[in-house]
């Protein structure tokens, strides 16, 4: 392919007689220059036909380096490794590899729709004389974009949205993904801030032990959900969807939680609602948000006051729960509440982009306001629940390495047949190798004993658990007759009061 280097050498000697030419005709010819030079411009433009754009990396006012240039960079990083012949290697903030792109001076070409297209990277020094905070100020970099001006039309209406498009996906691809939590602020007012550390999770859908089509539906929605910008565009909805994961504790939701992100390789915020004060500050808190993120919101239940008219009584008991610590290390009362979290997820929530889950888990999912999980709020419940056969062979593959084994049916015997709960966190410390090279079948046999001991203390729970209803109804039994016989001497003495006045009367 012919770059713009050679294509100049052709045309090259043309121009410089015709720039020649029109340079001397002017200088002879002044008031006649002015009424030629429309044709001069055609002519030039006949001799080279190729439409130049610049790029600059700091344009506007506030120093801030130009979007799209750094887009261009991304999009331009992949190509320019292949084939650019001088390369720079540059470690960007917030990037979690190296970011290669062609250096100074250097071309590469690209083709867009059957059409070529030339980019080369520039710089010019800075001749103005300015005090500046940054040390490469005096040198201003941009790229060029060359291309034939029949093309003009595929190139200003597609290709540079695509290069765009295309530049931010990589920059997401590449960037150091986020675990955001909330923490209490230092101000007066304590408000709750941001702060965040690198996300670096490990759980996977596939180390996620859980029935294969349970997982295959999951990881469907969330691809479906990612791929489907314009179509909440077009129904006119904000793009996002909620996720109620509900199970025991040890299921694996917040692990669940990890592997989603990791899935659609998306930040996460830790939303704590009990360092939350008001209303006000959640929904600041939640603009902040960025796109491409799962906002987490664990244990609902006990977060605030949202399961309604129903916890009324529980509120009162366990009203600490509500409480916030404030910087000073003071309780004070979270004003957060049902109605401000609702808003949030339905109104607010549409203003500010897309391209966000929200994720709430709880472990009593039948104490939840059903206002809250509705359909349209909480579009997937997820059930996670204690370990079956088939999350257990996950676990043993992970954990041991283990993939058939005689044990396995003993096992499966175990958890279907005689339907012992096991959760997958107690299944998975039971496989853990205790020491240096043992051996999977000791843990497995290690698993068969704790399911057997899971088993016996299971019926231990279910016969005190009679044993204990038996004894309040024999206590409630017991109560009762005293109060009848307690109400019968009360009668029997209204009685004898009774009669004894109507004798004393006579
Ligand atoms: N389904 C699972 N697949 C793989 N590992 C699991 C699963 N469930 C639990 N685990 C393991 O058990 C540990 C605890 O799981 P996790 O924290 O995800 O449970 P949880 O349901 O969020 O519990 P809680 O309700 O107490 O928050 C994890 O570190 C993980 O290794
Ligand atoms: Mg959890």
């Amino acid at each position: 392919m012919a770059t713009m280097g050679q294509l100049w050498a052709n045309t090259g000697s043309t121009l410089a007689t015709l720039m020649f030419t029109y340079t001397i005709f002017r200088r002879w010819f002044p008031h006649v220059g002015d009424h030629l030079e429309p044709f001069f411009q055609r002519l030039f433009s006949r001799f080279y036909p190729y439409i130049q754009i610049k790029f600059h990396e700091y344009s506007g006012e506030h120093f801030k380096r130009s979007e799209v240039y750094s887009g261009i960079q991304s999009y331009l990083s992949k190509d320019s490794s292949l084939r650019a012949k001088k390369l720079k290697a540059n470690t960007t903030k917030g990037s979690k590899s190296l970011v290669l792109s062609m250096d100074d001076r250097e071309e590469i070409t690209d083709e867009f729709e059957s059409v070529t297209v030339w980019w080369q990277s520039k710089k010019v020094r800075n001749t103005r004389q300015s005090f500046s905070f940054y040390p490469a100020a005096d040198e201003k970099r941009y790229y060029t974009l060359k291309f034939h001006r029949r093309d003009r039309e595929v190139i200003i209406e597609r290709y540079l949205e695509h290069v765009v498009k295309e530049g931010k996906r990589i920059k997401m691809k590449n960037r150091e993904r986020k675990l955001y939590s909330n923490t209490p602020g230092q101000n007066h007012r304590n408000q709750t801030k941001w702060s965040h550390v690198t996300f670096e999770h490990p759980a996977s859908f596939d180390t996620l032990a859980m029935e294969e089509e349970k997982k295959e539906e999951i990881k469907n929605d969330l691809v479906k959900f990612s791929k489907s910008k314009d179509y909440y565009k077009k129904i006119g909805k904000a793009w996002k969807r909620g996720y109620l994961l509900f199970g025991p504790p040890g299921t694996g939701k917040s692990t669940m939680i990890a592997a989603m992100a990791n899935f659609l390789e998306y930040d996460v915020y830790d939303l704590e609602l009990t360092t939350v004060m008001d209303n006000t500050q959640l929904r600041s808190l939640l603009i902040e948000t960025s796109t491409k993120s799962i906002i987490v919101i664990e244990d609902i239940d006990c977060s605030l006051n949202l399961t309604g008219q129903r916890k009324k009584k529980e509120e009162e008991d366990d009203g600490d729960e509500k409480k916030m610590m404030t910087s000073e290390g003071e309780k004070k009362e979270s004003k957060v509440t049902l109605s401000g979290l609702l808003n949030f997820i339905d109104g607010l929530w549409s203003a500010c982009g897309g391209e966000r889950i929200i994720v709430f888990t709880t472990n009593f999912v039948d104490k939840l306001d059903p206002a809250l999980i509705r359909k349209g709020r909480m579009d997937k419940h997820i059930e996670m629940s204690y370990c079956g056969f088939e999350a257990f062979k996950v676990l043993a593959k992970n954990y041991l390495d283990v993939e058939e084994s005689e044990i396995f049916d003993e096992i499966k015997r175990l958890l279907e047949v005689e339907e012992i709960k096991m959760t997958p966190a107690d299944v998975g410390e039971n496989l853990l190798p205790k020491s240096e090279g043992k051996e999977g079948e000791t843990c497995l046999k290690r698993l068969v004993e704790a399911l057997k001991e899971a088993k016996e203390e299971a019926k231990k729970k279910v016969e005190e658990e009679e044993k204990r209803k038996k004894e309040e109804e024999e206590e409630k039994k017991r109560i009762k007759e005293k109060k009848a016989e307690m109400k019968g001497k009360k009668d029997e003495k209204k009685k004898k009061i009774e009669e004894n006045g109507e004798e004393e009367e006579h």
